[in-house]
């Protein structure tokens, strides 16, 4: 997810997984992943039967008592549900798509007019490499500021395709109606204050997009197209390839996969959700897999509160039965890269 400083270490942009391709070289040693959930990359894995929920019926004055009571179960049991209904048509949502498909389809030389550099989150690239014995992820990405508007770095975002801009800038306007509406009914459903998660959100929130591009892989079964981990956001927002899977949620020990459901976005709670219900909603951990013969695209967009806010558990949800399990942070997600690429949780820091 996004992480917005980073460590004062030396960093080496490695060539994208598409550049690797086209020069025809063999399967790097880097990208051979050695996680502990690495045998089960090859292996078909069950489908997980992950609640859809109307955000529409989730919508103050009109909500419903029945599907806030779904919200609730599916954020406290998976940590993630698919929306539907949620204000924006499959044709838009496919244009979002074809407008990711066509950029990753530029050639390189067109690309890297939005190179990411050294030391900068933003732009097209790749896992930044900050030590020798890091695997990398099967994956090239596209990572753009999309919110508060006036902080976007608009020569990042590419030209072309021409509608690209018009196209992000329509869907970052429909997200943001979305964040407040699941924040909201996020504490409804708890039986909270309406607005205690929102105000502690903040009104400046930061809305990161990720637009991935999974290339075919030679060795689905021995590289990741993402490691395990869980979003240091307060929740994601996720608009999935219509054709293609490869997003996967491990609950109890075992991997599930998400299924595809074209007018769908699926939304999963990050850690500074979990820390602000004090645990009741779960922040998932997730991997993506590769595949051997389709390339597959995403765009995750981080819902990320306002960094001056300190985050911590609202006060309805600490009680005698349930003590205080997290400390109060505050720009987390500056820590957040540091441990993702350790192979740690960031919210191990958080935990009292
Ligand atoms: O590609 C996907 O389906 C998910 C990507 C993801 O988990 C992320 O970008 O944080
Ligand atoms: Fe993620």
């Amino acid at each position: 997810m996004a992480e917005t400083s980073f460590p004062a270490k030396t960093e080496t942009i490695s060539k994208t997984v598409q550049d690797l391709i086209i020069s025809g070289q063999e399967l790097p040693q880097n990208y051979i992943y050695k996680g502990s959930d690495a045998a089960t990359l090859g292996a078909s894995q069950p489908l997980g039967q992950i609640p859809i929920i109307d955000i529409g019926l989730l919508t103050s004055p009109s909500s419903s008592r029945e599907e806030l009571d779904k919200l609730r179960s599916a954020l406290s049991f998976w940590g993630c549900f698919q929306a539907i209904n949620h204000g924006m048509e499959l044709a838009f949502l496919d244009q979002v798509r074809e407008v990711t498909k066509q950029f990753f389809a530029l050639s390189p030389e067109k690309k890297q007019k939005y190179s990411r550099e050294s030391g900068s989150i933003e732009g097209y690239g790749n896992d930044m490499i900050i030590s020798e014995d890091q695997t990398l992820d099967w994956t090239d990405r596209l990572y753009l500021g999309i919110s508060p508007e006036d902080q976007r770095q608009l020569k990042l975002w590419p030209d072309d395709p021409s509608s690209f801009r018009e196209t992000l800038h329509e869907y970052t306007a429909k997200l943001e109606v979305i964040t407040q509406v699941l924040l909201k009914a996020m504490a409804m459903s708890l039986n909270l204050e309406e607005n205690c998660f929102l105000d502690m959100y903040g009104e400046q929130s930061t809305l990161f997009a990720r637009f991935n591009f999974y290339p075919p892989c030679p060795r689905p079964d021995q590289v990741i197209g993402v490691k395990p981990h869980a979003d240091g956001s307060a929740f994601t927002i996720l608009l999935q390839d219509k054709e293609v899977e490869g997003l996967q949620f491990q609950k109890e020990n075992q991997w599930y996969r998400v299924p595809i459901i074209p007018e769908a976005l699926v939304i999963n709670v990050g850690d500074q959700a979990e820390i602000m219900c004090n645990g009741i909603f779960k922040s998932p951990v997730h991997r993506v897999v590769t595949n051997l013969e389709k390339e597959r695209i995403s765009l995750a967009v981080f819902c990320i509160p306002n960094s001056y806010k300190e985050i911590e558990p609202v006060n309805g949800v600490v009680n005698e039965a349930r003590p205080r399990l997290y400390r109060t942070v505050k720009d987390y997600a500056s820590i957040y890269f540091e441990y993702y690429q350790r192979g740690r949780r960031p919210i191990e820091a958080a935990i009292i």
